[in-house]
């Protein structure tokens, strides 16, 4: 089977997240997509990070009804900050019966350089790029690695959806219904102040 690997803090998932799982599951060569769920970026600072239970919960609660997605919590198990190169050694040897694939956006496809042994990823991974504006994949084309895809966007992050929650504004419909009351239920990203 040809697993396509999206990472990602999911802090928390969002429908820009589930826009680029489903179109990459269902409209290229794959079978199916991942979700993992990095504990800890190595190129971010862990400050605003919920606990990366939740994270992942709210990752299952939005991909529940999604037949060609799933989440896996690999990255749970292994050593940290997550390196992405070590996660694709480990699941290539542990599953050697798939073929694991990166989906990445491509304004990371343009930092790739500051990656663990990116030049291994290239070499022996497939990578499903999607479009991101402002980034432009002309030098990627003709790479034997990368498959430009075009899939849709919706532009949001999960920096606005933790702001927003913040300032008690709405997040319907950026993330699903099952995350919403996920994060209401739990007071996720309230302001210390008003937490119960
Ligand atoms: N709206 C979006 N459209 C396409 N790609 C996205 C979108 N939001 C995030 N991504 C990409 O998805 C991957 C995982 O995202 P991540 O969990 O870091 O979410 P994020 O929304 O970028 O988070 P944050 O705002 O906390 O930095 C990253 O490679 C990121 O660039
Ligand atoms: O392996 C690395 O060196 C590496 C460096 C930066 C990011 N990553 C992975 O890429 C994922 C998405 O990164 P980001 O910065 O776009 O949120 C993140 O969850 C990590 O698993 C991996």
């Amino acid at each position: 089977m040809k697993i396509g690997l999206f990472f990602g803090s999911f802090n928390p998932i969002h429908t820009g997240h589930l826009i680029i799982a489903s179109y990459m599951a269902n409209y290229t060569e794959l079978d199916k997509v991942w979700l993992v769920v990095s504990p800890h970026n190595p190129l971010k600072e862990a400050t605003g990070l919920i606990h990366v239970h939740d994270r992942l919960e709210m990752a299952k609660l939005a991909t529940e009804d999604a037949e060609r997605i799933t989440v896996s919590d690999v990255e749970l198990k292994l050593p940290r900050p997550s390196y992405t190169i070590d996660t694709l050694t480990y699941l290539s040897e542990k599953y050697p019966q798939h073929e694991f694939c990166l989906i990445m956006g491509a304004d990371n496809l343009r930092s790739i350089k500051k990656w663990k042994n990116y030049e291994t990823l290239l070499k022996f991974y497939k990578i499903f790029v999607y479009p991101r504006p402002g980034f432009d994949l002309t030098e990627w084309t003709q790479h034997p690695s990368i498959i430009v895809t075009t899939t849709p966007q919706m532009e949001i992050s999960a920096t606005f959806i933790r702001n927003a929650v913040a300032g008690n504004q709405s997040v319907r419909y950026f993330v699903s219904d099952k995350v919403l009351d996920f994060i209401e239920k739990k007071g996720l990203y309230r302001k210390a102040s008003e937490k119960k």
